[in-house]
């Protein structure tokens, strides 16, 4: 349920196609690169944990600290966003492992979320329309079936590698390729 009005996905869609090599539901996803501020080791990061769930989901987990603060005691609305880019983001590169740049990201905040909480949110694909991929998340607060506090919907938008290579830093992203060649994760 969003009370974000107009429909969604906004255009007609195909139903997702998970791609041949996704993991399978149970496997823990480790991270995805070791500086990203989602789920890497950063300091003051998130440190979001995903697994693959049932029905083309991914859910993660993210522990509020004081480090992700808007007002006192409660976290940042702009941090929480984050994590949802991040799970939505982890939705599409491990299930479809098609690479995608969030294009869009809306956020509805339904209840505070205090430092010290775990939001567990469910991430699911709902549908591609050719390079355009729409995905959705709830996040519930301190169990997978606590109340929703947030939920987000986004547009990923599939780009060739060369996007990573052209605006970002092409050295670390070797590195980052070299890593993914050994551990056999994405193409
Ligand atoms: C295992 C991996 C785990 C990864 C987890 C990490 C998650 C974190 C993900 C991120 O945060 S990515 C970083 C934040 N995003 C960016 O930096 C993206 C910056 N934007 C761009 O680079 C370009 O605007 C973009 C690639 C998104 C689109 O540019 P393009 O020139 O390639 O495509 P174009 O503008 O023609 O858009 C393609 C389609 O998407 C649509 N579109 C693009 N942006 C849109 C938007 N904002 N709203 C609605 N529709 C949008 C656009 O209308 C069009 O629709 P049609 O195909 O129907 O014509």
């Amino acid at each position: 349920m969003s009370r974000v009005p107009g429909s969604w996905p906004p255009v007609e869609i195909e139903p997702p196609v998970l791609h041949p090599n996704a993991p399978a539901p149970g496997t823990d996803l480790g991270v995805h690169f070791a500086e990203c501020f989602g789920c890497g080791e950063v300091e003051g990061g998130l440190h979001l944990r995903s697994s693959v769930g049932d029905d083309q989901t991914v859910q993660s987990k993210f522990t509020v600290t004081r480090a992700h603060q808007g007002a006192p005691g409660l976290a940042h609305g702009g941090l929480l966003a984050c994590a949802f880019d991040e799970a939505l983001g982890s939705a599409v590169g491990n299930l479809l492992r098609r690479p995608a740049v969030t294009g869009r990201l809306e956020t509805d905040f339904r209840r505070p979320v205090p430092v010290g909480s775990t939001l567990y949110i469910e991430a699911r694909l709902d549908g591609t329309a050719g390079r355009k991929i729409y995905v959705s998340a709830d996040g519930r607060l301190d169990a997978p079936d606590g109340p929703v506090a947030v939920s987000a919907r986004g547009l990923f938008v599939q780009v060739g590698i060369e996007h990573f290579s052209t605006h970002g830093d092409p050295q670390a992203l070797e590195k980052l390729a070299e890593a993914q060649r050994k551990n056999q994760i994405n193409p």
